[in-house]
């Protein structure tokens, strides 16, 4: 499950990367939004219902950085889960984040790092890139051991080569470990 809010589509082009990755892995992303009465990119994927969230194997969150932390929308939706929190319904998943900012410095490990908390909350089992892949040393914008990301240099830029390989991984990774979890639970 691709979870993700995005106004311009700075956002969505990581997910869609996301979503190659979770696809290069063999497994079939699901990409989800959240209800929102603005006119988002995001706009182009259904909203997620919370059969869905109850359902899902794994779950990626992806919000613009907006002073710093996820945007408004995210944070109310995870704040009206208390029932799949109840029943414990995203214990023992795999997750991971990412986001897109305008500024290099403008806060995407703060968000990425908030972003975690309501996941950790659920019981889900974070995941993030590891510096085993060179991206992370030679990037010159986005990507960061906490989650995926893009630096908005302009506005409606493209991802950069480094963002775009390091979305992909985390995508790859998130799917790779939801088929190793399943299979240890059966
Ligand atoms: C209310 C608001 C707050 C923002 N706060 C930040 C910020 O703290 N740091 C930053 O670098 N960019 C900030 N931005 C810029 C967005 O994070 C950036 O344009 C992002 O790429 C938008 O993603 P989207 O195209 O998926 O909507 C902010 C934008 C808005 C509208």
């Amino acid at each position: 499950m691709i979870l993700y809010y995005s106004r311009n589509g700075s956002t969505q082009q990581l997910a869609d990367a996301i979503a190659n990755g979770v696809r290069k892995a063999g497994a079939e992303p699901l990409l989800r939004t959240i209800a929102s009465d603005d006119d988002a990119a995001s706009a182009r994927d259904l909203a997620l219902s919370t059969a869905e969230l109850q359902d899902c194997d794994a779950l990626i969150m992806g919000s613009p950085t907006r002073f710093g932390h996820m945007h408004s929308g995210l944070q109310k939706f995870w704040e009206q889960t208390s029932r799949e929190w109840l029943r414990g319904a995203l214990v023992d998943k795999p997750a991971a984040v990412f986001t897109s900012s305008s500024s290099m410095h403008g806060g995407q490990e703060s968000t990425l790092l908030s972003m975690l908390v309501p996941l950790l909350h659920h019981g889900m089992m974070v995941l993030g890139i590891p510096y085993t892949e060179p991206g992370l040393q030679q990037t010159t914008s986005g990507g960061t051991p906490y989650g995926a990301s893009h630096v908005e240099h302009a506005a409606g830029s493209r991802l950069s080569q480094h963002e775009l390989a390091l979305a992909e991984e985390l995508g790859a990774r998130v799917a790779k470990a939801a088929f190793g979890l399943r299979t240890n639970q059966h």
